[in-house]
């Protein structure tokens, strides 16, 4: 379970650039909630996520994972609990490094708390185990640098790394708004079956209104850096486009 209370964030207080990003946030997100995040641009959606990765610090608030204050621990130590995922797939994996390097590393770490991009047979096994579940070949490109990928095969080997070890948190940032729509229908495909198969607990923000319909339990909407709306259950399944574009404006 992660909660946030009363988090708020304002950077550069004090001073003419001063900014609210997020304003007295409190939320409960569930172990096994797929909750999707929409708003406007500025909204504070990133913002969130930055605070729950520990990446910026909050303001005031506290944020728990598990009952555990996690508010002042750090976006490293976070990270063996929380995965992420970006709009950029090249974010977060080694280009010139091969995709079972890359596996490698994130194995590793989510295990043991170091990176070690060494691969045993028994490692490759399991890799190749676990890629050929996304029916994509990837099996077959082991040795592949993970750079030589199309974005959508990156963002699938990204995706498996992020899971490998399942997260009790995955925070998915626009990562299919980058790829070209087959490959972003593909992906977004692999994070619903991964995320049932491992029962992950994750956050995903979109721009795209029927992704956020159309997937997860529950529906966030941020606005001015305040959660606005929060739809679970059948009252999500309900909705139309045309009702969430109102609340973008409430
Ligand atoms: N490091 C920073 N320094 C100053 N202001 C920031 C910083 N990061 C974000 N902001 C501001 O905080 C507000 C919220 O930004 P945030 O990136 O969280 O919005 P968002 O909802 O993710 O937007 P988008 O959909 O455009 O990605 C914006 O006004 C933004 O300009």
């Amino acid at each position: 379970m992660l909660k946030l209370e009363h988090v708020s964030v304002t950077f550069h207080p004090g001073t003419q650039l001063e900014k609210k990003a997020l304003t007295d946030v409190s939320v409960t997100i569930h172990d096994g909630d797929f909750v999707t995040i929409l708003g406007s641009n500025g909204a504070g959606k990133s913002t969130f996520f930055n605070v729950i990765a520990g990446k910026i610090p909050v303001t005031s608030g506290k944020v728990f994972l598990d009952e555990e204050d996690i508010t002042e621990q750090k976006e490293h130590i976070r990270a063996r609990q929380i995965g992420r995922l970006f709009q950029n797939p090249a974010m977060g994996t080694a280009g010139e490094l091969s995709v079972e390097e890359n596996l490698a590393l994130a194995y590793s770490h989510s295990q043991r708390g170091m990176f070690s991009r060494a691969v045993t047979n028994a490692d490759r096994e399991f890799f190749a185990e676990h890629l050929k579940t996304l029916d994509m070949g990837l099996e077959d490109r082991l040795k592949t640098p993970i750079g030589l990928l199309s974005g959508g095969q990156r963002q699938a080997v990204a995706l498996m790394m992020a899971v490998l070890n399942p997260p009790k948190i995955l925070l998915l940032d626009e990562h299919t708004a980058a790829l070209d729509p087959k490959s972003a229908h593909k992906i977004l495909e692999i994070t619903n079956q991964l995320i049932k198969q491992e029962q992950i607990t994750a956050l995903m923000i979109t721009h795209n209104m029927k992704d956020a319909l159309e997937n997860g339990s529950r529906l966030l909407i941020f606005h001015d850096g305040r959660i606005t709306k929060d739809f679970s259950g059948a009252e999500k399944s309900a909705l139309k486009p045309e009702d969430v574009i109102h609340f973008y404006e409430v």
